[in-house]
């Protein structure tokens, strides 16, 4: 099939290329030329584990191209995905000014029979709304359809071709059948319900995720105070099929492009017809508190926290990502900002992105783990990078000026820490705090 893909963000991209590589001829337009110019030289704007390797092949075999224009690809194809992206207003909301302006775009451009497949994350009765900017614009027949992703960071290529299920929210017979075509080599789980109903299941999954989330995050902070763990608990409460055991990793909040903006634009949609969504509001909140959990850590462990040096290993929202929109590592890099904290940070691949965000004269950049671990008071592992988790904590802590680690992500086991001299914090685990204690003032 012929498709155009109007979008070059995560979703654009990937799908694109996915598209292109089960046999489809692709287009992926953005409105911006650089980013444009960048793919036509070989260049992939985002991080993504074989994605470079997948753009490469499918533009050699002639199936994928890039454009910053939509007209022509638009006038060649059949479907038209919109992949633009929904960020959120000030009150939470999402912000439709970019799928809208994609309506109108495809509208100008059509000239015949067109399906027009949402797979941006849009409130309820986008899809109707887009219907509406078209039909206004243009006399030519189309259709739209609702297929949301559900890909993630890092496994994006992995997930889109290999998806749990494709949803199909459609009104129309035809555009549901091309729809389930395009999509048949992927899955056999294919869904089709009502355009609504397709919006609906993607807020509702990732709220439901997010809850998993703050849900063993509350019973990992209960654990620290009765002596249980929380990495047990887990396993022991995944074995019951009724909850599964994914996603239910405690650590200190879930961050990244989707989670945050669309548990808040969920509970615009509910504020929206006047309910009040009080359990969605409360997991937003426990959210927000656990990333400063890191900060009460240090704090436990160093008192005040000023002309301190705290390493940070780690600011990516997950691990094989650049991506850092709501990392908790901003967050918390700005509290120790704040609290006159001189920080020492790495990423293996997400600095540049953070600089970009946060910038301050007390942060200082550094090349590899070991470098940020010399001269701390403290290290706190933010981001479960494998680099991290293979550091040579003997190594590591030889470095410091005082052995105290903070691991955010429930990455080290009590063996490694009995090894060395640590005092050990991890989240919702039994603390390993040793005799060393520094006077606050050395
Ligand atoms: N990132 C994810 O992991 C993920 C997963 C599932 C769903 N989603 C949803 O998919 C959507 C896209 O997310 P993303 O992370 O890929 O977004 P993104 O912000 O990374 O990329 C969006 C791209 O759209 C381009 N664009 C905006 N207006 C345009 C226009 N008029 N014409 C052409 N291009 C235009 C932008 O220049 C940008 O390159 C969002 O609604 C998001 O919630 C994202
Ligand atoms: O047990 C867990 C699992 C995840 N996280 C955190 O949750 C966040 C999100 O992780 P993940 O879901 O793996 O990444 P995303 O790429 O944001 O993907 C989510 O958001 C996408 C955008 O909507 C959806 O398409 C995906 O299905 C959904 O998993 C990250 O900060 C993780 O560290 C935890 O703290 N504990």
């Amino acid at each position: 099939m012929k498709i155009t893909v109007i979008g070059t963000g995560y979703v654009g991209l990937v799908s694109g290329v996915c598209f292109a590589e089960l046999g489809n001829e692709v287009v992926c337009v953005d409105k911006i030329k650089a980013k444009i110019d960048s793919l036509n030289r070989g260049e992939v704007p985002i991080y993504e584990p074989g994605i470079e390797e997948l753009i490469e092949k499918n533009t050699k075999e002639g199936r994928l191209s890039f454009s910053d224009n939509l007209t022509e690809p638009v006038e060649n194809s059949e479907i038209i995905i919109i992949a633009v992206g929904t960020p959120p207003l000030p009150n939470g909301e999402a912000d439709l000014q970019y799928v809208d302006q994609v309506a109108r775009d495809i509208a100008l451009a059509m000239n015949g029979y067109k399906i027009v497949m949402t797979k941006s994350t849009v409130p309820v009765g986008t899809n109707e709304r887009i219907k509406g900017i078209i039909s206004e614009l243009t006399a030519h027949p189309f259709d739209v359809v609702s297929v949301p992703e559900f890909l993630r960071e890092g496994s994006a290529i992995k997930d889109t071709l290999n998806p749990d299920r494709i949803i199909i929210g459609s009104d129309s017979p035809k555009a549901q059948e091309q729809i389930t075509r395009l999509h048949q080599p992927l899955t056999d789980n294919i869904i089709i319900t009502d355009i609504r109903s397709a919006e609906m299941i993607k807020y509702a999954s990732n709220a439901f995720l997010a809850t998993k989330i703050s849900f063993i995050n509350e019973i990992a902070n209960i654990c620290e105070k009765v002596g249980a763990d929380v990495t047990k608990v887990a396993v022991g409460m995944g074995y019951d099929k009724r909850i599964g055991s994914s996603f239910l990793q405690a650590g200190i909040g879930y961050g990244g492009s989707c989670f945050p903006k669309d548990t808040g634009a969920l509970i615009q949609i509910a504020g929206n017809v006047n309910y009040e969504f009080k359990l969605l509001k409360a997991v937003v909140d426990v959210n927000t508190d656990q990333r400063f959990n890191v900060i009460a850590k240090l704090k436990e462990s160093l008192g005040d926290l000023k002309d301190r040096t705290i390493g940070i290993w780690g600011l990516a929202f997950k691990p094989n990502t650049d991506d850092i929109r709501d990392a908790p590592a901003i967050d918390i890099v700005e509290a120790l900002v704040a609290a006159g904290a001189r920080i020492r940070v790495y990423d293996p691949i997400a600095m540049p992105n953070f600089k970009r965000v946060v910038q301050h004269a007390s942060i200082e950049w550094c090349d590899e783990p070991y470098e940020v671990a010399t001269g701390c008071d403290a290290v706190c592992l933010l981001t479960e990078w494998d680099e991290f988790k293979n550091v040579d904590l003997i190594q590591a802590e030889a470095l410091m000026k005082q052995p105290i680690l903070i691991d955010g992500r429930n990455v080290f086991s009590k063996e490694q820490i009995e090894k060395t001299n640590f005092s050990y914090y991890s989240v919702g685990r039994p603390s390993m705090t040793r005799h060393y204690r520094e006077p606050v003032n050395n």
